[in-house]
């Protein structure tokens, strides 16, 4: 019986879970900023994994920004469904979503650049 009920759940997570990658396929098709910083998030773990830096604020940031981006995408699809027509609440929606996004980007350069700037320096010499 209980067996049963965790096999229950397992499988309704497993079917949520599809759902999500298929939000998370359509985010990558269709945007291209997404895709873009993923490649960024790639490239700062590995950067990371090389010097030697903490991995652990650079994985914090770049899911954040992914999630936001996805979140963006929801609502702009949300709002062009909403609002087909031009109209000043939709513009509202879409501007303050994206601005989400640049928040948490610019907020992501900072801390990659706190924490990935030294050890680079040093490896170019330029760092005691
Ligand atoms: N229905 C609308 N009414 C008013 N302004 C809109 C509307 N749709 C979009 N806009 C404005 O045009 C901008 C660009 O809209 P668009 O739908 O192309 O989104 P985007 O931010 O370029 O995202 P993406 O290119 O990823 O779809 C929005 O940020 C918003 O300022």
């Amino acid at each position: 019986m209980r067996s049963d009920g965790s096999a229950l759940s397992l499988k309704r997570w497993w079917r949520s879970a599809g759902f999500a990658w298929a939000g998370i396929a359509h985010t990558y098709r269709t945007q291209a900023n997404f895709r873009i910083e993923v490649a960024a998030a790639v490239i700062a773990a590995a950067l990371a994994l090389a010097l030697q830096a903490p991995l652990t604020p650079i994985v914090l940031c770049c899911t954040l920004v992914l999630s936001l981006e996805v979140v963006n995408t929801a609502l702009e699809a949300l709002t062009d469904l909403a609002s087909p027509g031009i109209h000043p609440l939709a513009k509202i929606a879409k501007d303050a979503a994206a601005a989400a996004v640049l928040i948490a980007s610019l907020g992501a350069l900072l801390v990659g650049l706190a924490v990935l700037g030294p050890p680079m320096l040093k490896l170019v010499g330029l760092h005691p």
